[in-house]
């Protein structure tokens, strides 16, 4: 994790103690459904511009395209984060962006560092080429994120609270707005320089992963023609006689197979494969044994997602595993793609709302397939991803098909 230390500072990944505390009970209201309902319009506004780009690259006969979804679904999902954390529109999906491309350059160098024993130490890493890049990237990143947080802040302290919250009535808040209000019973704030470090983690936290999730999902339902045919005919029944194909709040619980089809992705495909914890105390396991204070432990979610015990048959995909009737009685902890305990995933019912909005308008317009000629290579990084990219054949379907 220390590798993400100069980028992210003490967000809510990083941080412990009091200040995790802290900052973990103030920033909690900002991921409640009332809050997220507002996000809806910009997922499918999100989902519409990668979908405009897969139109145009199959051409006017609408025939299959093989596509690198992967790259895709990482800019359609800091594109998404871009305008829910900063109301920034940088359409970073159709032009380079150079705040966005920082972000891409600091998740790739994050990772060769991490293979490259050499460039452990930091001084011997700043002196390197690639430390130099991640220096000039962290510098992009936090010049952009300050003069947002400096910017509101002086609107704030000009138009005073009430006249600002007045100013700000029935309109979309995004995650600065809610960040420089948030107040705990002790009154305490967030400084300028907590609210940039937890914008920079969200920007980190949110995107590869829920791109990885919604990548792997695509190709899971490439491989399986008959849970697709069912997502759509779901998707289908859902928008008949719309005029605008979008997905609102409501729908998302309207959704189950859909839904289904997404967890057992994230079964099978993890995004996180793993988290490290230092044991702050000594634990003793069920067998008898233990794990001394101090140790740090990796734990496996990969490995936890394939325990043949709890999973039959752990390499099938089957989203019929998530039915009711078949998750009666399993042990929550045998299902954590967004781990579990105090230090969960906080954004896991933004990621499943985003994720579905995009499963279900992507299953809705084009039908996916898989491109034979390329099939993926699992890789694990900070997130699962694959060798060379991870290729679908995308075909456009007629409006209502
Ligand atoms: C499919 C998508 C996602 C997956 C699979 C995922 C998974 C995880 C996991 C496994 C952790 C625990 C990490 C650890 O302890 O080392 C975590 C933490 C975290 N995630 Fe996510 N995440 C996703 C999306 C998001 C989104 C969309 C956001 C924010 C917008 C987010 C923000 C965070 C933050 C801030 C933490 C640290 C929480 C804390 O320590 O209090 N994540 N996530």
């Amino acid at each position: 994790y220390g590798f993400l230390k100069p980028w992210l500072g003490d967000g809510l990944l990083l941080s412990h103690g009091r200040k995790w505390v802290q900052h973990r009970r103030l920033l909690t209201p900002a991921f409640h459904g009332d809050l997220l309902k507002s996000y809806l319009g910009i997922f499918n506004q999100s989902t519409r511009v990668m979908h405009d780009k897969w139109r145009a690259a199959a051409g006017p006969t609408g025939a299959a395209v093989a596509l690198e979804v992967l790259d895709q679904l990482s800019l359609l999902t800091l594109d998404s984060l871009q305008k829910c954390i900063f109301s920034h529109e940088s359409h970073c999906q159709q032009q380079p962006s150079e705040y966005i491309k920082a972000i891409l350059d600091l998740s790739t160098l994050v990772v060769r560092r991490q293979q490259h024993l050499l460039h452990y130490p930091s001084w011997l890493y700043r002196l390197s080429g690639d430390g130099r890049r991640f220096t000039q990237a962290c510098a992009t990143v936090h010049g952009f994120t300050a003069a947002v947080v400096q910017r509101r802040r002086q609107a704030l302290r000009r138009l005073g609270h009430q006249a600002w919250l007045d100013q700000h009535r029935g309109q979309r808040m995004d995650f600065i707005d809610l960040l420089l209000l948030a107040k705990d019973e002790d009154g305490n704030t967030l400084s300028d320089e907590d609210i940039a470090a937890e914008a920079n983690t969200f920007m980190f936290a949110g995107h590869d992963t829920t791109a990885s999730g919604l990548a792997w999902l695509f190709y899971n339902l490439a491989c399986h023609q008959q849970h697709q045919d069912r997502c759509r005919q779901e998707v289908q029944e859902l928008l008949k006689g719309r005029d605008v194909e979008d997905i609102e709040w409501e729908d998302l619980s309207r959704l189950p197979f859909t839904t289904m089809c997404i967890k057992e992705s994230l079964r099978l495909h993890p995004p996180v494969t793993a988290v490290s914890r230092r044991c702050n105390q000594d634990v003793a396991t069920r067998d008898g044994r233990v794990i001394p204070k101090g140790v740090i432990c990796l734990m496996s979610i990969y490995g936890t997602h394939h325990n043949p015990e709890m999973w039959p048959d752990p390499q099938v995909y089957n989203p019929l595993r998530f039915s009711p009737e078949n998750s009666e009685g399993r042990p929550p902890l045998a299902f954590i793609p967004f781990s579990a305990g105090p230090r969960n995933c906080i954004g896991q019912s933004f990621a499943m709302a985003e994720m579905k909005v995009v499963a279900a308008l992507t299953v809705a317009r084009f039908r996916i397939r898989p491109d034979t000629a390329r099939p993926p290579r699992r890789k694990t990084e900070l997130i699962l991803r694959t060798e060379d990219g991870l290729w679908l054949l995308l075909e456009p379907l007629p409006k209502g098909a």
